[in-house]
């Protein structure tokens, strides 16, 4: 039994026609995996994310599914995507956006069951959120917000969980709650998470992938500054411990597309 969920083969995949965005990807993500993705800007980790939930299709290279070594058409996948992609406007309380992750019972007229309102409660009181069900997301913290969306990528009880860039909702005195319970959800479900923030992430996570045009695996999380370099080619990086999480330092350096926020001298 390899545990296998998600299998990507020779996977090219690209927006325009002739133009590549990432080359001959393989990763296999397995069962209770915690995969971290890293790269620089540009990189194409997005995408990676996008091929991963079927919203572009590669031009060569297939995608598999697994449960229990068993193929299977699909898997449950739940998304945490980045704030900026949220519109908090939109008049919604924290209770309608955890059970919107679940699925109507009947099509036309949405109809949850009593059933489905108490697992989203359930979750609800998982992510602390209970004092705030009926409260409009509008008037949400960063961090309450993230654990509202979070909430609704797990009422469903997925295989995999993909969390895109958590860091974006900015919230350091839940950050490592936040983090404590990812590892508890990961005791279910395989995590893939994105994040800008490699300290973090290296701190975090099982195994690492570097996306950088191509895609670069690393079985297990002790990465050396040597091989983030070679991943990262066009910029120098380095991991330095600092506090509870190492953070990361870029060289001084010119010409590189990752180098949208240098660090002050
Ligand atoms: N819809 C699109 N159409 C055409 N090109 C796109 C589209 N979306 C992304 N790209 C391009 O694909 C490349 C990879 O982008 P992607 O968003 O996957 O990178 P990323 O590693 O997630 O970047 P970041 O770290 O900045 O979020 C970039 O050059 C980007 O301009």
């Amino acid at each position: 039994m390899t545990n296998k969920i998600l299998e990507l083969k020779n996977i090219t995949v690209g927006y325009e026609a002739n133009r590549p965005i990432l080359n001959d990807v393989n990763l296999d993500v397995y069962q209770n995996d915690f995969l971290g993705i890293i790269g620089p800007n540009g990189g194409g980790k997005t995408t990676l994310l996008k091929t991963m939930l079927g919203l572009i299709k590669p031009s060569t290279g297939d995608i598999s599914f697994y449960k229990k070594d068993q193929s299977v058409s699909r898997l449950n996948i739940g998304y945490l995507p980045q704030i900026n992609q949220i519109d908090r406007k939109f008049p919604i309380s924290v209770f309608d956006v955890i059970l919107s992750g679940l699925t109507p019972r009947r099509k036309f007229f949405t109809y949850f069951t009593n059933e489905q309102k108490q697992q989203a409660k359930d979750v609800a009181n998982r992510m602390g959120l209970e004092s705030l069900i009926n409260r409009p997301i509008g008037n949400l913290s960063g961090g309450q917000l993230q654990r509202t969306l979070l909430g609704r990528a797990i009422v469903d009880n997925p295989d995999l969980l993909i969390l895109d860039e958590p860091n974006s909702y900015v919230d350091k005195r839940f950050e490592t709650n936040f983090y404590k319970t990812l590892e508890e959800i990961n005791l279910n479900t395989a995590i893939i998470i994105v994040s800008h923030d490699v300290g973090t992430v290296i701190s975090l996570v099982k195994n690492i992938a570097c996306v950088n045009e191509g895609l670069h695996y690393h079985s297990g999380s002790n990465v050396s500054n040597e091989w983030l370099e070679q991943t990262y080619t066009s910029c120098p990086i380095e991991i330095v411990g600092h506090g509870d999480f190492p953070h990361r330092i870029l060289e001084k350096h010119d010409g590189c597309k990752c180098c949208d926020n240098p660090l002050p001298d």
